[in-house]
């Protein structure tokens, strides 16, 4: 099996993807949509990509990517405690970093410390982390905001560690993989992520939440992206606990079916915890609703089928 990941090596992506410990050959990716791009084309069986961070919120390339055609799905996902150091080429002082570069999220995630602690230096954006510490060791940047784990890649040094400006980020990241596979199989502490248009009508939008929370689907997030068709038009990203498999997910989807101008079904997978080394837990989801469990939905399905194929009365 190989899988792309968001690389060069030394990611936080590749950590989180490691951390799965699976039997399969790694394969870094220039950026996330090109890791999405080799999974389309079938060249890898798996991308992993980061999707969210608990500090900046969503990856819009992953997004986007998500909604692209063919269809993807995801399989799992991890969550992954993250920690900045500023890396430098050895004999670098604090003084001559002229330049510093970062993903877009390591820099949101450190700005304030950059802003006081490197002051002058000119702030560049580059696909990941770690493709800002290959750019130090080119000498193309003088610094990379990045995991310490990739100073050993590119023969660096660590000039400060944990230049975070908020404690406890949490990155979550998606393994991916086509649609049309064996989806995982329900383990009672589910996700299920759907994207969705609906027409610009007043209440359209609560429509489709409604149809989760009638049915005490928990919803866990809810982001919104351009559609890119015109302006004004938006896909609607939906994270709920529960599984396809599971009534009371299926049955709001189905709902959904008929409510939505455009459906993605973006893969049910087993929810991950935060990993205890955090000290941010997430909030519980998924607690059950009274009268809303899936025995609770077998036993009014039951009834159902029972009205509309009565069972013949015994005759004498
Ligand atoms: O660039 C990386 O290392 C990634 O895996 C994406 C990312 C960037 C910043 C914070 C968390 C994840």
């Amino acid at each position: 099996m190989e899988i792309a990941f968001l690389g060069p090596y030394g990611t936080f992506c590749e950590q989180a993807l490691r951390s799965l410990h699976l039997d399969a050959e790694l394969r870094p990716a220039a950026s996330t949509t090109a890791a999405l791009d080799v999974l389309r084309a079938g060249e890898v069986d798996l991308a992993c990509v980061p999707i969210e961070s608990s500090v900046e919120g969503a990856v819009p390339a992953t997004m986007d990517g998500l909604v692209e055609n063919p269809p993807l799905v995801i399989v799992r996902e991890i969550l992954l405690p993250v920690r900045f150091a500023v890396l430098v080429r050895r004999g670098t002082t604090a003084e001559s970093v002229g330049t510093v570069a970062s993903h877009p999220h390591g820099e949101a995630q450190t700005r304030r410390w950059l802003a006081a602690n490197l002051p002058g230096a000119e702030v560049r954006m580059t696909p990941s982390t770690a493709a800002a510490a290959a750019a130090v060791a080119d000498g193309q940047v003088d610094a990379a905001v990045c995991a310490a784990v990739a100073a050993p890649h590119y023969d660096l040094e660590v000039l400060v560690d944990g230049v975070h400006d908020t404690g406890d980020a949490v990155t979550r990241f998606v393994v991916v993989a086509r649609a049309g596979g064996v989806p995982p199989a329900p383990t009672g502490a589910d996700r299920t992520s759907i994207a969705a248009t609906t027409v610009n009508e007043p209440g359209s939008l609560l429509a489709l939440l409604t149809e989760f929370a009638i049915r005490g689907v928990d919803l866990t997030r809810i982001e919104s992206r351009p559609s890119k068709a015109r302006l004004g038009t938006y896909w609607f990203f939906l994270d709920g606990a529960g599984h396809v498999a599971e009534a009371a997910m299926g049955e709001a989807l189905a709902a959904l079916h008929r409510r939505c101008t455009e459906l993605r079904y973006l893969g049910s997978y087993p929810r991950a915890e935060v990993p205890a080394s955090s000290t941010a837990p997430s909030p519980p989801v998924g607690a059950p609703v009274p009268g809303q469990g899936a025995a609770d939905y077998e036993a009014a399905a039951a009834w159902l089928d029972a009205l509309r194929a009565p069972e013949p009365p015994a005759i004498g």
